[in-house]
């Protein structure tokens, strides 16, 4: 295999600010089940997130973007390497309540109103009922949900259920937001809303995010660097600085800087396709 590993470019992963969230040579290994062999997932992957900062991470299908996430949830060990967050392992950040984390499904519970479901992670801290209440009520109106505190979720719209998701993610105030290809399944008008929306709440509250997507350009706009991973077993690629000025709006995706930084990010995809290939 002829795959080249461009070295993140240290100009970039170095800021002033604490470490929130660090890969040290992550690898993930899954075992051998029903006649398939071991699947490596990842293999070495090193990345660092500054606090407030907000990654991407992108790559075909199966590179492992999901693994990553689930090693920093505690939802997975690695197999070799360590993650810490918030500078804790991953499982005493989750004890915590250092991390929030969004699907894309919005697995919000059906028999719960959604200010039950956003009041549930507060609930489970034990935080008493009226300040669950006070501030679940609080980030209902942030993700502009206020009006349907008392609907089900399947009263709701997709984009919807995924304010409320986030909504949720964000009760127990997690220094780290997770998010798994969170928009994936919206529409195109709804799905450049919620970008909008999330860019801004993540500028406000200064969130520490790591996003997954499978969009190069929802990648770009968004974040402050992306990760280009490449086909299995994952591995990073290459790391894309993002330096358009802040506050984004859509408009930037015409922005001669941002259409070249698509070309790259695209050409890097194609170029961990061809390697492997
Ligand atoms: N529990 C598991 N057992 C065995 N193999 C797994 C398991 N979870 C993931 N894998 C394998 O690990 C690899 C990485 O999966 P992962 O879901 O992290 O990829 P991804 O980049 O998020 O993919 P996608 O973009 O399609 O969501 C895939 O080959 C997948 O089949």
């Amino acid at each position: 295999m002829t795959q080249t590993q461009q070295a993140p470019d240290p100009k970039i992963a170095a800021t002033a600010s604490p470490v929130l969230v660090d890969f040290q040579s992550v690898g993930v290994k899954f075992k051998a089940t029903g006649g398939h062999g071991d699947v490596l997932a990842l293999d070495d992957v090193s990345l660092t997130l500054a606090e407030g900062e907000f990654v991407s991470l992108v790559g075909p299908s199966g590179c492992g973007k999901s693994t990553l996430l689930r090693v920093a949830a505690d939802l997975l060990a690695p197999s070799s390497g360590r993650a810490t967050v918030a500078g804790q392992s991953p499982k005493a950040a989750r004890l915590r309540r250092d991390i929030g984390f969004v699907f894309q499904d919005s697995a919000l519970l059906e028999w719960r109103t959604i200010l039950a479901n956003v009041m549930l992670p507060l609930e489970l801290q034990g935080v008493r009922h009226a300040e669950r209440e006070k501030r679940a009520l609080e980030l209902i109106r942030l993700v502009g949900l206020a009006g349907f505190e008392r609907a089900y979720p399947r009263q709701l719209s997709g984009g919807m259920r995924q304010r409320a998701s986030i909504a949720r993610a964000m009760s127990t105030a997690p220094k780290v937001l997770l998010m798994d290809e969170p928009f994936g399944a919206l529409d195109q008008i709804t799905r450049d809303r919620l970008n909008m929306e999330l860019l801004e709440l993540s500028q406000r509250q200064r969130m520490t995010v790591l996003f997954v997507t499978h969009s190069i350009r929802e990648a770009i706009l968004l974040s402050d660097r992306v990760v280009v991973m490449s086909p299995r077993p994952g591995r990073i690629r290459s790391i894309l600085a993002i330096d358009l000025a802040r506050p984004r709006h859509l408009a930037v995706r015409n922005d001669p800087k941002f259409i070249a930084l698509a070309q790259e990010g695209l050409a890097e995809l194609e170029g961990g396709f061809e390697a492997h290939g």
